[in-house]
């Protein structure tokens, strides 16, 4: 019987695995690739998978194979694959600025590759994925390739020139709102609060305004305008936000973000 592969269990592999047997998939109809023997022996226990050491051994037999490798890994994972990979086996890379030509050039050819760029919100199936085809994904493949992503949270189809802007803002974005969320439980305590009670206010305002934006199907800058009170408290603290440019540091940054997923790719 044919399988699902996946090579690379490391955060967003796992995250991936963990998904896809809460969206009902069983546990044998994925095996797992991990150099590590206690990570195997640990992925086993705790999901029930089969674990194998070498990614050639997984990808024999499947119709589908999920690489979940750092991009500086992915060059020599492919020679190691390419061989034992079945005719027409669809490969799904989760890989940061790697290409589909990259990937379709070291990958017998006619291979079917599609690129997705998923963001680790999927952990808790709220994930947020971009998917872009390869030249020999076919509609069916694509939409396989979508059938996998959703069961972790959305995802939407877009042009493979989009996905380095897309890893600097949904593939990375989870790690900007953390950061902002740890300055703020920081700025609740200097201010005098108890961690425990500043993290839970801190984390509560992030889950409700998040459940807002999304529900109400509002601007931000309207949602913002409804917390801000003429001369209020909100008012003279978005002065100093603004003094401090922190709309233009995100630019940097995501733009920052986005040209190493370019630089990752090597393009
Ligand atoms: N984390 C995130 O938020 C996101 C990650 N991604 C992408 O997902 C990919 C994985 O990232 P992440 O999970 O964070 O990284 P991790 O380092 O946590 O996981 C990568 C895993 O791949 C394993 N690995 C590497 N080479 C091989 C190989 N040849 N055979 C089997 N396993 C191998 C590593 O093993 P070892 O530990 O032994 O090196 C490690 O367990 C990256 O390409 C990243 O760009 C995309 C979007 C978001
Ligand atoms: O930091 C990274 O390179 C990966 C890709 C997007 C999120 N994490």
């Amino acid at each position: 019987m044919s399988h699902t592969a996946l090579i690379g269990t490391g955060v967003m592999g796992e995250t991936l695995l963990a998904g896809l047997l809460r969206a009902g998939w069983t546990p044998s109809s994925i095996v797992g690739a991990d150099r590590r023997e206690s990570r195997r022996h640990e992925l086993e226990g705790r999901y029930g998978v089969r674990c194998v050491e070498s990614p050639a051994d997984a990808v024999d037999g499947a119709d589908t194979v999920l690489l979940v490798v750092k991009p500086q890994d992915v060059a020599d994972l492919l020679p190691a694959i390419a061989p034992r990979l079945s005719d027409r086996a669809l490969v799904v890379s989760l890989c940061a600025g790697v290409t589909t030509g990259q990937l379709e050039g070291g990958l017998p050819e006619g291979t079917p590759v599609v690129r997705v760029m998923p963001n680790t919100p999927a952990q808790v199936s709220e994930g947020m994925a971009a998917i872009s085809p390869g030249v020999h994904a076919s509609e069916v493949d694509l939409e396989k390739a979508v059938h996998i992503m959703e069961a972790v949270g959305q995802a939407v189809v877009v042009p493979e020139k989009y996905q380095d802007a897309v890893t600097a803002v949904s593939g990375s974005g989870p790690a900007y709102l953390f950061f902002v969320v740890e300055a703020m439980i920081d700025a609740g305590v200097m201010l005098g609060l108890p961690r425990d009670v500043s993290t839970i206010l801190v984390n509560q305002t992030m889950y409700g305004s998040a459940k807002l934006l999304v529900e109400s199907d509002k601007h931000p800058n309207l949602l913002r305008e409804m917390v801000t009170s003429p001369a209020g408290t909100t008012a003279a603290a978005l002065r100093h936000l603004e003094e401090r440019s922190v709309k233009a540091a995100f630019m940097a940054a995501m733009e920052a973000a986005r040209d190493r997923s370019a630089q990752l790719g090597g393009s």
